[in-house]
């Protein structure tokens, strides 16, 4: 929690407590004054034009001064004299407009003129707001205002802070900002949090506050308040359902919309255009876009979190030669009022955002507010476009259309009175990137998955839009668009093609299988094995299953075909035999061994029935067939290791010029091999090396299981720590980031075990690794490579790292 003693003097303590009952001495006078200023106002006498035409305490005056705020704002003349005089309010005003002061004044003045001042007197006003950074932007005005000569404590509470720092400081709050969350913990949590003398709640962007997002905390913070308070409600775009006004006990209230007569509801300082931008064009234009805009300051609006992330990473790492930022909702609070800052700060900068960034939020000068993907309602249009052309000042806002949603998206807009205009994109100054974007996520796994939760996720908002008449599904060239991100394939959307829930399950479930049908239900040990198989599966099964299963079902599919063609050549060139049975069942081992596991699946065999209680099963390559006469025998085929022990373990062959095949001895100069030594020796020779090489990545491959469990562990720790001390950490996205920084880790392990050697290039967000465990990586990744040089893969083990390297 961030606190403010207002005044923020520092003297030594006697004097300090002496010129305080001095002050409380003045002020008392003051307040009477005041008290008899206040009764005279006439708040709807439309006259007052200046601060300093109202009643104001002197060191609210002293604040406006020194914040060079003179001449009110509509809203401002209008509300705050209402206010003054205790009003309930609902204040509707343009972006952009002062709301903000237009509260905070009365607050001051409320609070001052009540004496509501010092740890006895409790919570006086409290102030919500939707969204982290708008609080602290209020918290700041606050602070501004209120430091030249308050003596109130004023406080902050959002979340991402220890719970108990926070409680200490509540019990002396005056004044408290903060979001829904965070205050109704507070409420439920903090015992010495007396919030029984409240005098005033105020809710900034109230129609957001008051929607169903927001309904079950604000329901209950209400709950915890006293019912005879002053209530002021303020947006850009005010509801005025008398469900919500009732919900929160106000009284008479007195409606300040200063520009509902206005013919727009946008400021007029504001030039909104809108161009029709096809899907699959969307990356080509904003690039473009910020290629001819790098001397301005932009704000780009998206519908998710990841493709803000994608949009960003892909850009930042084409170097548009302005600087980038992004800013969403799953980043940690750090992270979020960094960017903030810096956007704030920045002369020239593009900052992609989510609607996290779409209300409240001051950042000054914006010259164009993009909208890239078409925001949800009217009412979203409003407050992102909201962020340029701020008071008084000029702005553009460019919304891009996807053909199909231009018709009900403009008629939302013309309901809200926004005058937008169509504009044309010029042809010939648009670039492509599509050929950069598909070659950077070639290169980069972790990209490429980035592109592929971007699409899908994109495409789930679509399928999620109330607003079907904008937004038809049917009608997005989807294909199109997971190209243009760089995609070579189009991610599996389960909702396009499948209505009914089971088949979706289904599907899913089909398409992780490898296609080949026949091997399954052969014999009757499938259906035992099956079951029990389903716990053994590979991490790539794993990673495909949990993250990936509906992403990549298409994609994988044809990845795992091409495995199986390839290692299929491969098969046909070390046995010289090209049996199809063979080779698709070989091959499915890697991938049917997770889902369907049955000895079927691990090595091609052949089951004769000779009596009821006997089997005879012949397994491919064994010198004899094997008697499945007792369940041990039986159990035996279940055991993949067992099994590969009793196979063949193939030759090792080369090519002469014309491409016969020869075991190797025949073609070796026979003089050379006699110098090596005696047969025996060479083979226990090279057996032991092979061995020890094995055992060293063994002991290599253990240890870094062991320091993944640890940092697995230490992380859950920490998060459980984190969790126990009230440290939000759903909202600062510690969960999420922990898993998806798994998954990038596993990717990028494929992308290395499949290099030849040479050394990769940093990834754009590859997080740094410490030179030792880079070493130790180098060296495992020389041991495997050695061990599929030596022999065809043995063991599963052999057999998954073959198969990691060719997905890579
Ligand atoms: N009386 C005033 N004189 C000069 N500048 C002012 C005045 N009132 C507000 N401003 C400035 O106008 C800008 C917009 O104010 P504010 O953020 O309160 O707008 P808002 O109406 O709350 O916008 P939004 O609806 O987007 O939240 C701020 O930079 C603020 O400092």
């Amino acid at each position: 929690m961030v606190s403010s003693g207002i005044t923020g003097r520092t003297r030594p303590t006697k004097v300090k407590k002496h010129a305080a009952a001095q002050k409380r001495k003045r002020d008392d006078v003051d307040v009477e004054k005041l008290e008899q200023a206040v009764e005279e106002l006439d708040p709807r006498n439309g006259s007052y034009r200046d601060f300093t035409d109202l009643p104001l305490s002197e060191p609210t005056k002293q604040g406006l001064k020194s914040s060079h705020f003179a001449v009110m704002t509509d809203i401002q003349a209008k509300a705050i004299p209402l206010a003054l005089k205790g009003y309930d309010i609902l204040g509707a005003a343009k972006t952009g407009s002062g709301k903000t002061l237009a509260f905070i004044v009365p607050v001051l003045e409320n609070l001052y003129r009540l004496q509501h001042v010092g740890m006895d007197a409790g919570l006086g006003a409290l102030i919500i707001s939707p969204t982290r950074e708008l609080a602290i932007q209020i918290f700041e005005v606050l602070r501004q205002l209120g430091k030249q000569g308050h003596m109130f404590a004023a406080g902050l509470v959002i979340g991402g802070k220890s719970l108990e720092a926070e409680r200490q400081a509540l019990t002396r709050m005056n004044i408290l900002v903060g979001t829904p969350g965070r205050i109704l913990q507070h409420l439920s949590q903090t015992v010495a949090f007396n919030v029984d003398d409240l005098k005033m709640l105020v809710l900034d962007e109230a129609d957001r506050i008051l929607d169903m997002g927001f309904q079950r905390d604000v329901d209950a913070i209400i709950e915890y308040l006293p019912k005879e308070r002053q209530t002021l409600l303020f947006s850009a775009t005010q509801s005025r359902k008398l469900s919500d006004l009732a919900r929160l006990s106000l009284q008479d209230p007195e409606y300040v919309s200063v520009h509902a007569e206005d013919r727009t509801a946008t400021p007029k300082t504001l030039q909104q255009n809108y161009i029709i931008c096809p899907l699959e064009e969307k990356m080509d234009t904003l690039w473009s876009f910020i290629q001819a805009s790098k001397k301005s300051k932009i704000l780009c609006f998206f519908s998710s979190a990841k493709i803000v992330r994608f949009v960003y990473e892909s850009f930042r790492h084409m170097q548009p030669g302005i600087p980038l930022l992004h800013i969403h909702g799953r980043q940690k609070q750090g992270a979020r009022l960094d960017t903030t800052a810096k956007f704030s700060a920045a002369k020239y900068s593009c900052l992609f955002a989510t609607d996290v960034a779409a209300r409240g939020l001051d950042f000054p000068a914006v010259d164009f507010v993009i909208q890239v993907d078409c925001p949800e309602d009217a009412d979203t249009y409003i407050h992102r476009v909201g962020r340029t052309a701020r008071y008084n000042r000029e702005g553009r806002g460019v919304l891009f259309l996807a053909p199909s949603e231009e018709e009900g998206m403009l008629k939302r807009l013309e309901a809200k009175n926004v005058p937008i205009e169509l504009i044309n994109v010029r042809q010939k100054k648009r670039q492509s990137i599509k050929s950069q974007l598909t070659h950077m996520c070639f290169k980069d796994p972790a990209l490429k998955y980035l592109a592929q939760k971007a699409f899908v996720t994109y495409a789930k908002s679509v399928y999620l839009q109330k607003d079907k008449e904008t937004f038809k599904l049917k009608e997005y060239d989807f294909e199109g668009f997971a190209a243009s991100l760089g995609l070579p394939g189009t991610p599996r959307i389960k909702f396009l093609k499948d209505d009914d829930a089971k088949q979706k399950k289904q599907a899913s479930r089909e398409a992780l299988e490898v296609s080949d049908t026949s091997a399954e239900g052969e014999g009757e040990e499938d259906g035992p094995a099956k079951k029990k198989a389903k716990t053994v599966r590979t991490k790539y099964d794993r990673m495909f299953e949990r993250q990936n299963q509906d992403v990549l079902a298409d994609h994988y599919k044809k990845l795992v075909k091409n495995d199986l063609d390839a290692t299929d050549a491969d098969d046909q060139d070390l046995n010289g035999e090209a049996g199809e049975d063979a080779e698709d069942d070989f091959l499915s081992v890697k991938r049917r061994i997770p889902a369907e596991a049955s000895i079927s699946d691990v090595v091609p065999e052949d089951t004769e029935a000779t009596t009821k209680d006997q089997k005879v099963v012949h397994l491919q390559g064994a010198k004899q067939p094997l008697i499945i006469d007792s369940k041990r025998r039986e159990n035996l085929l279940k055991s993949k290791k067992k099994v590969l022990k009793l196979m063949d373990r193939g030759k090792k062959l080369v090519y002469d010029d014309e491409g016969n095949p020869h075991e190797v001895y025949e073609l070796e100069d026979e003089m050379d091999f006699k110098a090596r030594g005696l047969p025996g020796e060479q083979r226990k020779k090279f057996i032991e090396t092979a061995r020890e090489i094995v055992a060293e990545a063994d002991v290599q491959d253990k240890a870094a299981a062991k320091a993944k469990r640890k940092e697995k562990t230490r992380k859950r720790k920490e998060r459980e720590r984190m969790e126990a001390e009230g440290v939000d950490v759903e909202d600062g996205g510690v969960t999420l980031d922990v898993n998806q920084e798994d998954l990038l880790a596993n990717f990028r392990a494929d992308a290395e075990a499949s290099e030849s050697g040479e050394v990769r290039g940093k990834k754009w967000f590859q997080e740094d690794e410490s030179d030792e465990e880079d070493k130790g990586k180098k060296k495992r990744k020389g041991k495997r490579r050695a061990k599929v040089e030596i022999e065809e893969p043995q063991t599963l083990e052999d057999m998954e790292a073959l198969a990691a390297g060719l997905l890579g």
